[in-house]
């Protein structure tokens, strides 16, 4: 079966080494790394806004050939930053991230985020943590075969932390998937495969408990689990 993703010989010089990537449909990914690893250039890169790759096709078509409306079908990246200086209302921001006016897809996303509430506020107006909650809407407007999403979990209360998760697990079909940038090194259970950066480079990739368990993931993090939970390696 087509993969959601095939990236081949991805780079961004100085940022991220040669990478190759394979994502059938139904992965949940967790990415994650020290600080500089190379998770947001990973993310980048497969979504086309940096960097070159030998191949990179989204559920078999070449991401550069896809029209914007098509792009936006195939893929959807939620960048770390949560800044958006229009002061557009949270109903108007959630319906920018689809390809046709779609009012009742937009008020089940208000629904399913608890934005109700907020929906005629002026986006740049709202908490961080709002703000985030609107522009994770904003990424699952179109449904795309692939999200990519740079720490969606950050500046979130831990009831939204959780609940994004589920949300976000429930958005995966057999013909979808997901990469998620993250640091809570509590939460990679919830993934169905996780991928370490480092350096540029991909470090670890597999179940998560493989993971954790191979000897390089606490080289790496500087951090080793043991009995009281996640503490610095001495
Ligand atoms: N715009 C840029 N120009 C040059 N180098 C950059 C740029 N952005 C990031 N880098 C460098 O690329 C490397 C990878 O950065 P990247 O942002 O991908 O890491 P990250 O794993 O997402 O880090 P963090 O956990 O801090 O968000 C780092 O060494 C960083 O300093």
């Amino acid at each position: 079966m087509t993969p959601v993703l095939r990236l081949v010989d991805a780079q961004i010089p100085g940022r991220l080494n040669r990478s190759d990537l394979d994502v059938p449909g139904g992965e949940f990914v967790g990415v994650i790394g020290p600080n500089g690893g190379g998770k947001t250039s990973l993310l980048r890169v497969v979504a086309g806004i940096d960097g070159s790759a030998r191949t990179l096709e989204i559920a078999g078509e070449k991401l550069s050939a896809a029209p914007p409306a098509r792009k936006s079908q195939l893929l959807s990246y939620l960048p770390a930053s949560r800044d958006v200086p229009w002061p557009i209302s949270v109903r108007d921001t959630i319906a920018l991230g689809l390809t046709a006016p779609d009012y009742g897809r937009v008020a089940d996303l208000l629904g399913l985020l608890d934005l109700d509430g907020l929906a005629a506020r002026p986006v740049n107006q709202l908490s961080t943590g709002e703000r985030s909650r609107v522009l994770l809407a904003r990424a699952l407007a179109t449904r795309p075969r692939l999200l990519l999403l740079d720490e969606p979990l950050s500046n979130l209360e831990p009831y939204w932390a959780l609940r994004t998760l589920d949300v976000l697990a429930e958005q995966i079909t057999s013909e979808t998937a997901a990469l998620v940038a993250l640091h809570d090194l509590h939460q990679l259970d919830r993934f169905s495969r996780i991928i370490v950066m480092d350096k540029g480079s991909v470090l670890l990739d597999g179940a998560p408990a493989e993971v954790i368990g191979d000897p390089g993931f606490s080289t790496c993090f500087r951090v080793e689990e043991g009995a009281a939970g996640w503490a610095i390696k001495r």
